[in-house]
């Protein structure tokens, strides 16, 4: 039986392939001009590539250099494009925006979203608008200033009082260490997870909550199923037969699920439209509004499901991408001490007392700096999230058809010495102009631009600002004695890249204002 399903399969695919391999020149009657793409083998075409066990960000610059920084892959009948610099990427996804805004469809993210609801998987469309438009009024909601404070500033957000409330927890956890190596997983786990929990739920978790537990490790098993050319994706039969891809996939659900559907059910029995606690009110707020529209289609229409997922999306891509950051941000620290000392320079002479507060950014430039080549150095989302291709469409002077993934190597656009002097090195002057002011140049991308450019890059700056303001504030950072600084070498090769686990040890700045636990 497995024998001839395989035949069958094969069957298609040789016909897809000589579909596609026929089409050159037929489609408007011009030639058609499709990127170079290097050359694979009959049915397989590169999935060579995929599969290699060199990351893919590495064998995509590899190719990149060879063919250019728009060249085309094909995988078992599928059309790929990689895009290797920033002019491709915003020619791509902000000239041509719509062309370039759709998901491909992956079985596996389509078990693990409901079939896709939520903002990240789903497809262009009237469906994917409105619910990315009511997750964005719901974020600006707790990034919204707060009443005017007594000097005559903007209050502070909710999304900054939550963020420093769990700064001041951390801190004084981390002054409990006192001196002994520590894994700063462990509380920076504690206190991420409280802050996407405050803000999407309006809930905190103690450190040794289990269900707080399995739900943090079934998240870190999310960036196993990101990577493309699995067979599960290749081949959704393979559903049948037990594989680890498929327990990662179910283990995923359930610890979600017995956290986010009952946060959920809780919220809609106790919401009232008047008194918007939280993200997920807001979310239930869109769902009541839109029943009460009959122009709504059902698409469009915040579902249970739409919900839950959008939940999840916001607590997950939340949770892992700013904890893995700051992760990374403290292992910099570790190798480049002249970077911690001038920054704790910085916060001394302009925050003397209390915590550094967003507001105080334009008075600690170098540690805004540092925050932004955190993300370039380090690069976390190494190839974006894949889009495809809504309609057929170029680049350049490249015709691209309808279908087409598209991949993005960020990585490469960030460490590609055309765009940075000395890429290889860990340097936040890369963003501080000669006046010392902080500016963005053009060739940095990790929260990607266009209409799909990441939903919570506000909040994960601001973030990653005042949890690193907060600990060199408060504590230096070095290495166990006797032991080296940790790899700067991701501990996989996957797209997703994170950085193996290591300890520290956190010495108290006598100086400082004293730590106390927040009201
Ligand atoms: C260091 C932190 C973060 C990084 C580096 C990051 C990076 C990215 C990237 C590269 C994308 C893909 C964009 C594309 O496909 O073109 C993305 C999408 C997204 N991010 Fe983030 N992100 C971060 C933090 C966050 C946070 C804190 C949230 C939630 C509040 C969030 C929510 C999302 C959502 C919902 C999308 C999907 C957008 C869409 O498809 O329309 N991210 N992010």
């Amino acid at each position: 039986m497995v024998t001839e399903i395989l035949i069958f399969v094969a069957l298609l695919l040789f016909c897809r392939f000589l579909i596609i391999s026929l089409r050159g020149g037929g489609r408007t009657g011009r030639a058609w001009n499709p990127p170079p793409c290097p050359p694979g083998v009959p049915l397989l075409g590169n999935l060579a590539v995929f599969l290699g066990t060199q990351p893919l960000y590495v064998a995509l610059r590899r190719l990149g250099r060879k063919h250019g920084d728009v060249f085309g892959l094909r995988m078992c009948g599928k059309d790929f494009v990689v895009l290797g610099s920033s002019g491709a990427i915003r020619e791509a996804f902000v000239k041509r925006s719509v062309d370039f805004a759709g998901r491909p469809y992956m079985f596996s993210i389509s078990l693990l979203t409901r079939k896709n609801c939520g903002i990240a998987f789903s497809d262009y469309g009237p469906a994917w608008r409105g619910h990315r438009k009511d997750a964005a009024s719901a974020l600006r909601l707790s990034l919204k200033a707060g009443s005017v404070e007594s000097d005559g500033h903007p209050g502070r957000s909710i999304a900054e009082k939550t963020i420093s409330q769990e700064v001041s927890h951390l801190v004084s956890k981390m002054a409990v260490s006192d001196g002994c190596p520590i894994n700063p997983s462990d509380m920076l786990t504690v206190a991420l997870i409280n802050t996407v929990c405050s803000l999407t739920f309006g809930c905190r978790y103690g450190p040794s909550d289990a269900e707080m537990k399995a739900f943090v490790s079934a998240n870190h098993k999310l960036k196993e199923l990101f990577k493309p050319g699995h067979p599960l994706d290749l081949f959704p039969f393979l559903k049948m037969f037990p594989s680890k891809r498929m327990r990662t996939i179910q283990e995923i659900i359930a610890s979600r699920d017995s956290i986010l559907q009952a946060q959920y059910q809780d919220h809609v029995a106790t919401f009232r439209p008047d008194n918007i606690r939280d993200i997920t009110d807001a979310f239930l707020k869109s769902m009541q509004d839109a029943g009460g529209n009959d122009d709504a289609s059902d698409d469009v229409t915040m579902t249970e499901d739409q919900v839950v997922m959008s939940m999840w999306e916001i607590f997950a891509g939340g949770f892992e991408s700013t904890f893995q950051t700051l992760r990374w941000a403290l292992a910099y620290l570790l190798h480049y001490p002249e970077v911690q000392k001038r920054l704790q320079d910085e916060i001394d002479n302009n925050v003397p007392v209390g915590l550094p507060t967003w507001r105080d950014r334009s008075r600690l430039p170098y540690l805004e700096a540092t925050v932004l080549e955190t993300l370039r150095h380090s690069s976390f989302s190494s190839l974006n999230g894949p889009h495809v291709t809504t309609c057929d469409t170029k680049i350049g002077d490249y015709d691209i058809a309808q279908g087409t993934t598209v991949l993005c190597n960020l990585w490469w656009v960030h460490h590609d010495p055309e765009n940075w002097k000395d890429p290889d090195n860990f340097r936040p002057e890369h963003f501080l102009d000669e006046a010392g002011k902080v500016f963005t140049p053009k060739h940095f991308l990790p929260f990607s631009v266009g209409p799909r450019f990441c939903l919570g890059k506000q909040l994960a700056t601001m973030g990653l600002f005042l949890y690193l303001g907060g600990i060199l504030k408060h504590f230096t950072l070095a290495c166990t004695p006797g032991k080296k600084p940790p790899s700067l070498e991701p501990e996989s090769s996957e797209p997703i890249r994170t950085i193996g686990e290591y300890e520290i040890i956190l010495t108290k700045r006598e100086s400082r204002d004293p730590v106390c636990l927040p009201a």
